[in-house]
């Protein structure tokens, strides 16, 4: 029989997954992306326990990767931003691996790239190709790039991202909306933090606002990551490179308490971002194209599980393709499968930080529901 050949539009951490998966089930894939090669940004990756068990479920070498280079946060600490009082402590390390199945893993955003990269043979991605538009058609979907040029595919799959032209062709235009929130993010080498407490932690240090808050957590093995959010209008750009300053992110956290400024007075740049959502999607796919990741269920990073739904989406919409010739039928499974998770995920991300601060507890739906298993019964 021939092999179903898939188009995957976008080479993020969700379109990579998805290749690595979809060859393992024997479709013929290529990947589009749209930049001209991959660099190493200043960005993290969380990844919790259940995509952990997503990327073991690649087969090949990410798992033993990322457990050999990833970061293993020993707890989860929320503290309060003012007094410092520590209002919950959850163990990670051994206790996740022994309730989850697997670990909770750190890694900087590069690095997990480059590691699924290595997972798909030579020529399977195609850099400076930029979607444009799809068209159905009696011979599959035609894809037509920025550049002029078009490919044939028998499906395609959107791992396009929040901006997603793969669902902008499904869907209708429709555009990101600003949450009112910037981000600013830094590395720094764990050498400059030698003795600061809790430095090895994944700490969440609630701020006096639900915009506002610190996050930090080491990052793979050499290196600790500041995440610090806060309302601001003024700045609506979106970017993963674009610098910021150092001393508005001290400025803006000076009345924290000083164990959490230890950690902004040793950075030495940053990166500020705008943060961008859009409201749930009622479906994800048409006949023969399908979203997964950010271009069906962007979310904010108060539940740092953004990326590892979309490892969850890949790998589950992989299995479904696998097991039914018809695409539109592994697509309804898919659907069907992914949906109430990854929805219920999107929406606690939105909703998580203002209802720990209108008094609704710590951590909204705890850290069960943030690590539910990817059991292979969902599929
Ligand atoms: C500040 C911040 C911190 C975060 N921290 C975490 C975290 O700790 N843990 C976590 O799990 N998630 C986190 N997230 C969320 C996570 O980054 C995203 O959810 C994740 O990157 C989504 O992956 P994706 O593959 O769906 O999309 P993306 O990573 O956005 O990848 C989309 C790809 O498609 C390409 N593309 C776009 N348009 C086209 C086109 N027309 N043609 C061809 N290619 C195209 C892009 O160049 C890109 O390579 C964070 C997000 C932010 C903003």
């Amino acid at each position: 029989m021939k092999k179903l050949q898939a188009a995957v539009v976008g080479g993020g951490v969700g379109g990579l997954t998805a290749a690595a998966a979809l060859l393992r089930s024997g479709v013929d894939v290529t990947v589009y992306e749209q930049s001209s090669g991959f660099s190493r940004v200043g960005a993290d990756v969380n990844l919790t326990p259940n995509a952990v068990k997503a990327l073991d479920g690649l087969g090949g070498g990410v798992g033993d990767w990322l457990r050999a280079h990833g970061g293993h946060p020993q707890f989860r600490l929320s503290r309060m931003w003012d007094t410092g009082e520590e209002t919950s402590r959850v163990a990670l390390g051994d206790d996740a691996r022994e309730r989850y199945g697997a670990p909770q893993l750190t890694v900087h955003r590069g690095d997990l790239m480059s590691a699924l990269e290595r997972e798909l043979p030579a020529g399977v991605i195609e850099l400076g190709r930029r979607l444009d538009s799809i068209e159905d058609g009696a011979e599959g979907v035609r894809l037509r790039f920025a550049d002029g040029s078009d490919s044939r595919a028998d499906v395609v799959i959107g791992a396009d991202g929040i901006h997603s032209r793969v669902r902008h062709a499904l869907f209708g235009p429709d555009e990101p909306e600003f949450t009112g929130i910037v981000a600013f993010r830094a590395v720094i080498p764990s050498d400059a933090v030698a003795g600061v407490p809790n430095a090895d932690c994944f700490t969440k240090w609630w701020g006096p606002d639900p915009a506002t808050q610190i996050v930090t957590f080491p990052l793979g093995l050499d290196e600790v990551f500041v995440f610090a959010t806060v309302g601001q209008t003024a700045w609506t750009e979106e970017s993963w490179t674009t610098p910021g300053s150092i001393d508005e992110l001290r400025s803006l956290y000076v009345d924290f308490h000083p164990e959490a400024r230890t950690l902004l007075d040793r950075c030495d740049g940053v990166l500020k971002s705008a943060l961008y959502v859009r409201p749930p999607l009622p479906a994800w796919s048409g006949d023969r194209a399908v979203l997964l990741g950010d271009a069906c269920h962007p979310m904010t990073p108060f539940m740092a599980q953004g990326a590892g739904q979309a490892c969850e989406d890949a790998v589950v919409l992989a299995r479904c393709l696998a097991e039914f010739d018809d695409p539109s039928t592994a697509f309804s499974r898919y659907e069907a499968t992914r949906k109430p998770r990854a929805s219920r995920i999107q929406a606690s991300s939105r909703d998580n930080n203002w209802l720990r601060t209108a008094g609704g507890g710590d951590w909204v739906y705890g850290y069960d529901a943030w690590s539910t298993s990817l059991d292979a019964s969902e599929v």
